[in-house]
């Protein structure tokens, strides 16, 4: 992992900054398309955004699974699955976070 890789400094991160500080890892994989990187993987896959699209599916099946099993455990981790392969589809689209944040606080209040 280089110096300039934001997970680098993962013990530092705040828990509040974690999506800007993901989301700005995905970007920096679509840059360099380092191997042996699953999110290069998603960037380069032979099916395009299907495959990271196939993955939201997935993931919400089996958010659906964890909570009808109540085993918010699984519902937590299956969660961040999700939120993982939205970043990965907002960056591919060229949007951001902000651009979830801006839509989630027009409803606001
Ligand atoms: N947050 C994630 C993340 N969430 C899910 N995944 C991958 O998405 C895939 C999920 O697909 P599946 O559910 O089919 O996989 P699975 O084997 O059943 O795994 P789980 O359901 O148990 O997670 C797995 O291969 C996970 O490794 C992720 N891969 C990467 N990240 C983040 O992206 C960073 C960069 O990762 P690389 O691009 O691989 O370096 C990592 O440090 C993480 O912070």
């Amino acid at each position: 992992m280089s110096d300039t890789d934001p997970s680098a400094d993962a013990d530092s991160a705040d828990a509040d900054d974690i999506l800007d500080d993901l989301f700005e890892l995905v970007e920096q994989r679509k840059e360099d398309l380092p191997e042996g990187s699953y999110t290069t993987s998603l960037f380069t896959h032979e099916k395009g955004e299907n495959a990271v699209l196939e993955k939201l599916g997935e993931e919400s099946t089996e958010i659906i699974l964890a909570a009808k099993d109540d085993d918010t455990e699984e519902l937590a981790h299956e969660s961040a699955d999700f939120v993982y392969h939205l970043l990965v589809l907002l960056s591919m689209k060229e949007m951001t976070p902000d651009d979830l944040r801006n839509e989630l606080a027009a409803r606001f209040g």
